[in-house]
């Protein structure tokens, strides 16, 4: 589905660093704390073990969903693309040690295209994700391109064969499909550099053109509450633990979700053992680098208080 408009808007809203955020009516007390968890295959190793503490309620959706279920007040913590967490930093804080971040590739964002990215007139952009248009958007004026960007779902070779020369996928559709396009991987295939071409497709990575832009990790998500619903302790612990847990057990978890995905187990232990899971000083630089690029003039980031051990 095309929408000439949306681009327009969607620029408009993204270069606006005042929030659209809803007043929730105030929580009655006892009522539980509730929690939204975007649930792809990269937040396993943090969410597969986690058990909630007495008190504390989850939902789980994409994207998009989960940032308007933080910013309506539907929910008080979630995994939430982090250029809403900028753009609405003056009502939102992030925990200080959780991130879905990489330095260089992340196979899992990706931009499907037929003509070289100089070249590109339309590209279609799903409407899951917040954090890779906003990212999109960066690069592409970076290389002082413009191409038409429009709102479309669907399969990027369904996509690719319909009129787009460019579509832009996420999480685990993307991992899939970009599999789709450049497996199947031989022994020989070096898990180090993965190949991002074939069949007249080329996957770019937009982690990796971050990275080559500035040398920066990318974070794409961070753990993001609002400022007068701080999360317990004893969620933010479980969470830790959990975290240790799965990290610890990572090719447990890659091969649990291997099936599930029907992918090989090694590309997904690859795709795993590749994220960055604690915000760290180079995850928050990339983030700062990020946010005075994609959102000028936005508040300051907060961060909760220190951690404790791991
Ligand atoms: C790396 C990914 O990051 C996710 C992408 C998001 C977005 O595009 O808005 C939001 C949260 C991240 O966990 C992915 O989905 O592949």
């Amino acid at each position: 589905m095309a929408d000439g408009g949306w681009q327009m808007a969607q620029r408009e809203a993204d270069s606006s660093p005042s929030p659209i955020v809803q007043h929730p009516a105030p929580r009655t007390p006892g009522a539980p704390y509730r929690a939204g968890w975007i649930h792809f295959t990269n937040v396993a190793p943090i969410l597969d073990s986690l058990v909630l503490p007495p008190g504390v309620t989850a939902i789980t959706g994409v994207p998009t969903q989960m940032n308007a279920a933080l910013l309506s007040g539907e929910v008080d913590i979630a995994n939430i693309s982090a250029v809403e967490f900028i753009r609405n930093a003056d009502v939102l804080e992030a925990l200080p040690d959780f991130s879905v971040a990489v330095l260089g590739p992340v196979y899992s964002v990706n931009l499907f295209h037929t003509r070289p990215l100089e070249e590109l007139r339309r590209v279609a952009l799903t409407a899951q994700s917040a954090m890779s248009v906003a990212l999109l958007e960066v690069l592409l004026q970076g290389r002082g391109l413009s191409p038409k960007l429009e709102r479309a779902e669907g399969e990027a070779e369904a996509l690719l064969s319909q009129g787009f020369d460019g579509v832009l996928r996420i999480g685990d559709s993307a991992l899939r499909e970009w599999y789709g396009v450049v497996g199947p991987l031989t022994p020989e295939t070096t898990m180090t550099s993965l190949p991002h071409s074939a069949r007249g497709i080329t996957v770019t990575d937009l982690a990796e053109e971050w990275f080559r832009l500035t040398g920066h990790p990318f974070t794409f998500a961070v753990w993001a509450y609002r400022k007068d619903r701080p999360p317990p302790a004893a969620l933010v612990q479980a969470m830790r633990e959990a975290r240790r847990d799965g990290i610890g057990h990572l090719a447990d978890v890659a091969e649990r979700h291997a099936r599930k995905l029907g992918l090989p187990e090694r590309v997904v232990q690859h795709y795993l053992w590749n994220f960055r899971y604690h915000l760290e000083a180079p995850d928050r630089l990339g983030l700062h680098e990020f946010a005075a690029k994609a959102v000028p003039g936005h508040a300051p980031l907060t961060f909760g208080p220190r951690p404790g051990p791991r």
